[in-house]
């Protein structure tokens, strides 16, 4: 288990400059994942750190080594890319025994770990295949099962799992966990997945535009968002988010009846956008201490345990839940209930957080 800091870093790719001084500090055997939009700077992070893309400035320390010099094998790193790359030609021993043969490891050495490793991610019946013999999942777990043997201080994964359909994404997920429970290895994952992300991380780092716009625990970047682009980007569906203008009387969202009191410092005339999860509108009977008001209902969505209801609120379209079992007609009028107890305040100019 090592430690990694990133400090500062910056990439230059010519004149256009796609880290602008990034800051982790990644305590030994924790699950870092870095998640943000498309060209945020995630990859280029994590490739960093690998030693697979030159530093432009900044340092990056992987236990008590500054590595910048570095090779990417002598960094003590085993990295899980997306697309699997593993050799065609090699049976699932032999592409997770070939790193180790390269650096002439004695044969029973290599011939234990292959075998430990298999046993752990349940490979040992298909050790003689060859990948075009296995399934997508199956192939992802030989290429995870390639770094494991190295035993490396660090794991990089880099988006791994998005080449599988959606159940097999959840199975996978669940067995990283497991497996990191179980090595406790210090990992830095990459993805664009918030779910991902969320169920993953002991740290998330939200990403954009080259630069960090939080950082901290799941529930920390959940339930506490510092601006407006975390709000919106985690959570599914996302979190409601209406600009409005402050008046005399609290806020008022659109043309309709509801209004609320601000927090504290607002002025009538401020723009604020407000922000509150689906899970927190509700059909009025679900909760009857919120804010309500009357609103038409135009689409719900059947998910099973739940159902999502799309309702209009003056040009604003929000989402609320309610149980699956819910009996509910669309087009028709609902007293929908606002917990005000968990709404957001952010400025609609910065979209820095209110508190
Ligand atoms: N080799 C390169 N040359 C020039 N620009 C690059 C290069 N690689 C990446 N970039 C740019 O750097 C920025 C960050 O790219 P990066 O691949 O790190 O983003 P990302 O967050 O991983 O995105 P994605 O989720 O799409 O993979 C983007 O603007 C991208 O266009």
């Amino acid at each position: 288990m090592s430690r990694i800091e990133i400090r500062n870093l910056v990439k230059m790719y010519g004149t256009h400059q796609a880290l602008h001084g990034i800051n982790i500090s990644i305590q030994p055997g924790e699950f870092c994942v870095l998640v943000g939009p498309s060209g945020c700077g995630k990859s280029t992070t994590l490739r960093m750190v690998a030693g697979l893309e030159t530093i432009s400035d900044g340092e990056i320390v992987i236990g008590e080594r500054v590595v910048n010099g570095l090779r990417p094998k002598e960094r003590g790193i085993a990295m899980v890319f997306q697309n699997y790359a593993l050799y065609p030609s090699k049976t699932v021993y032999n592409n997770m025994a070939f790193s180790l043969q390269l650096s002439k490891m004695p044969r029973a050495e290599i011939d234990r770990r292959v075998r430990e490793v298999a046993e752990i991610l349940e490979l040992t019946q298909l050790l003689e295949r060859k990948p075009g013999a296995l399934s997508g999942g199956q192939r992802q777990r030989v290429a995870m099962g390639r770094a494991i043997v190295r035993d490396p201080e660090v794991f990089l994964f880099d988006e791994p799992l998005s080449n599988l359909d959606a159940k097999l994404r959840g199975q996978m997920r669940a067995e990283i966990k497991r497996l990191h429970q179980r090595l406790k290895n210090t990992i830095i994952y990459v993805t664009h997945d918030q779910v991902e992300a969320m169920t993953l991380a002991d740290r998330i780092v939200i990403m954009r535009d080259g630069r960090i716009e939080q950082q901290g625990t799941p529930d920390s970047i959940f339930h506490d968002p510092d601006t407006v682009f975390v709000a919106g980007f985690m959570g599914s569906p996302a979190m409601n988010l209406i600009d409005c203008v402050v008046t005399p009387d609290g806020l008022r969202l659109g043309e309709t009846d509801l209004v609320c009191t601000t927090p504290e410092g607002l002025r009538a005339g401020d723009r604020v956008t407000f922000g509150i999860r689906p899970d927190d509108v509700r059909p009025a009977a679900d909760l009857p201490n919120g804010v309500h008001a009357t609103l038409p209902v135009d689409l719900i969505e059947q998910l099973g345990t739940e159902k999502l209801l799309h309702f209009r609120a003056g040009p604003h379209d929000l989402i609320g839940k309610t149980g699956g079992r819910m009996d509910l007609a669309e087009g028709s009028a609902q007293t929908l209930a606002f917990d005000m107890a968990h709404a957001f305040f952010f400025d609609a100019d910065t979209g820095r957080r209110i508190r």
